[in-house]
């Protein structure tokens, strides 16, 4: 994936290195990128570099489109990358709206499938942008956020992927995420794959062709802790060709995503990949 490395390779180069706050760590920064993703012909964008745990982006994912705010949740679907955020974080550990073990609060999924209304109620908004793609209908505002400046005292951590723009051209299916911040070495080795897998996903249970996702991220950044790595293990590496992912076709509706579907319903194909690499996780 010769964007990911070139990304990982401008940050190593040209990044600026800012004091964060919230973890007590100094992050190596650039702003702005913009990735492309060719689903139509997919070009599963899956870092080849070190091993990816692919099916544990793609859980996540899936927790967010049916809506889950809790890690135990998470953990069912198949990932534990939730865990740390849920039940190791003193902030949200002291925060008195935390509900107890494993609670995430508000945030991603549980925000955008009841997204709050001024006027009191909610509103669903990924069951609102199926109904339309699936009707043929793009209003130009097929928008699933999970931004809410409102709500970030109620969850565990603000969205980092927030915002996903789904756009039709004919029978084609586009999308447009957009991403406030990103560890690169880790959350970017699952964002990548989400942004695809979501693109395929609603695409497919709206009966459209996929086209492209674009995705753009403004704050790029690699933690001091995993800039030794990245530098001198990852980037010296030459990267094997992509793989293919493989989505059962039996997954036609939003209803099916909410039930029955579970990681044995992707598979990936001719994945080739260097030695895994344990980069340090920041709470
Ligand atoms: N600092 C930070 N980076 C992130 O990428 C991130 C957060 N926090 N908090 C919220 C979620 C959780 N995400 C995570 C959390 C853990 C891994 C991780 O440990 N990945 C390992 C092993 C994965 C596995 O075994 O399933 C990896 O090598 O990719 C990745 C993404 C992405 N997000
Ligand atoms: O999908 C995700 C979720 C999280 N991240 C990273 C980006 C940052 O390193 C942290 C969040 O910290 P903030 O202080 O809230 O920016 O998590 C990611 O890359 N991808």
């Amino acid at each position: 994936m010769r964007q990911y490395l070139d990304l990982c390779q401008r940050i190593v180069d040209e990044g600026v290195w800012v004091d964060n706050q919230r973890t007590g760590k100094r992050c190596l920064t650039v702003i702005n990128a913009d990735l492309t993703y060719d689903v139509g012909n997919n070009q599963f964008p899956l870092v080849t570099t070190r091993k990816s745990f692919w099916r544990s982006a793609i859980a996540e994912i899936l927790g967010y489109l049916r809506g889950y705010d809790n890690a135990a949740d998470f953990r069912q679907l198949g990932t534990k990358t939730w865990d740390a955020n849920a039940n190791d974080n003193a902030a949200w550990l002291a925060n008195p709206r935390r509900k107890g073990e494993d609670d995430m609060g508000l945030i991603y999924g549980a925000l955008g499938r009841a997204f709050p209304k001024p006027e009191g109620g909610s509103v669903d908004l990924l069951r609102q942008i199926i109904d339309d793609l699936s009707k043929g209908i793009d209003n130009r505002g097929e928008i699933l956020t999970f931004y809410h400046p409102g709500a970030f005292e109620l969850g565990c951590l603000r969205p980092c992927m927030y915002s996903h723009h789904f756009s039709l051209l004919g029978d084609t299916l586009y999308l447009n995420s957009t991403q406030r911040s990103c560890d690169v070495p880790l959350g970017l080795n699952f964002n990548m794959v989400q942004v695809y897998v979501l693109l395929a996903l609603v695409a497919q249970i709206t009966g459209h062709k996929a086209g492209q996702a674009y995705h753009k991220i403004v704050n790029a950044h690699i933690y001091e802790d995993q800039l030794a790595p990245m530098r001198d293990i990852q980037l010296t590496r030459t990267p094997y060709t992509s793989p293919k992912l493989i989505i059962n076709p039996k997954i036609q509706s939003l209803e099916d995503i909410e039930t029955w579907v579970t990681l044995d319903d992707f598979a990936v194909e001719d994945y080739q990949h260097h030695d895994p690499i344990k980069y340090p996780f920041s709470v």
